[in-house]
């Protein structure tokens, strides 16, 4: 592909994402390889990428650098790609019948910016009504980071955690509220360290005034935003 077109798909990919749905976008094959073989493949195109910037990769500091980066994309950051490291979510009979508002809060996310590969990190707060089920609170935060460990973009990633919960406590009563700080905001292009933003859904219950009032007062954040 000649580079203008190149370019020209990343200047319209920019506004894509808001027509993107809540899946990511993987291609049908992506686990068709072993983890070990992405690995070896990623180690070889970091290697070119810094070969191509001009570093000497003899050098004794940053030889190890690609096989680093490679094991850091498919084994920690981009690791909830794959559907088999999905947490197990233990739900629990509701026995002992609590029927108020759980919320989940300071839940630390750090996932990543899929347009630029850029650190996001920030918090998430998360809420359900029981219809019956109760789920371990670690779950909470551990679907949350299932979920960060792609790369991302914020308003999908708080879509996907209120759909798995909705799906796990088989109720829709459940609400994501996240604030992050996206790298590439801060550290680059305009260069804000002070923005962060915060996405929001909110599910069955959550979607009536009085009930959104009362998971935002727990979390302390005004419907402002
Ligand atoms: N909606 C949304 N946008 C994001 C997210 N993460 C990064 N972005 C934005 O994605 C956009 C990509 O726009 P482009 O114009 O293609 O990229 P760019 O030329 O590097 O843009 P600048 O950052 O403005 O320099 C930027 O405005 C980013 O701030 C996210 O989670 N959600
Ligand atoms: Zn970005």
């Amino acid at each position: 592909m000649k580079i203008d077109n190149i370019e020209k798909e990343i200047d319209e990919m920019g506004d894509a994402h808001v027509f993107t749905s809540t899946d990511n976008p993987l291609r049908s094959d992506a686990f068709e390889l072993t983890n070990a073989e992405k690995v070896a493949l990623i180690n070889e195109d970091v290697k070119r990428i810094l070969e191509t910037l001009g570093m000497d990769l003899t050098d004794d500091s940053i030889k190890g650098t690609p096989q680093r980066v490679a094991k850091m994309f498919v084994n920690e950051i981009f690791a909830g790609l794959d559907p088999k490291l999905k947490p197990k979510a233990s739900t629990f009979e509701n026995k002992y019948k609590y029927g108020e508002m759980l919320v989940e809060k300071n839940i630390t996310i750090y996932s990543t910016c899929e347009h630029h590969l850029l650190p996001i990190v920030g918090r998430a707060h998360v809420a359900y009504i029981s219809k019956g089920k109760v789920i371990g609170l670690s779950k909470m935060n551990r679907i949350v980071d299932y979920f960060a460990r792609r790369p991302q973009v914020q308003e999908r990633m708080t879509m996907q955690i209120v759909q798995e919960l909705q799906q796990a406590l088989g109720t829709p009563d459940v609400a994501c509220v996240i604030d992050a700080k996206h790298l590439c905001v801060n550290s680059r292009g305009i260069k804000d360290i002070e923005s962060s933003t915060v996405t929001s859904e909110f599910g069955g219950a959550f979607k009536e005034a009085a009930v959104r009032r009362e998971f935002l007062d727990y979390i302390k954040l005004d419907t402002s935003f």
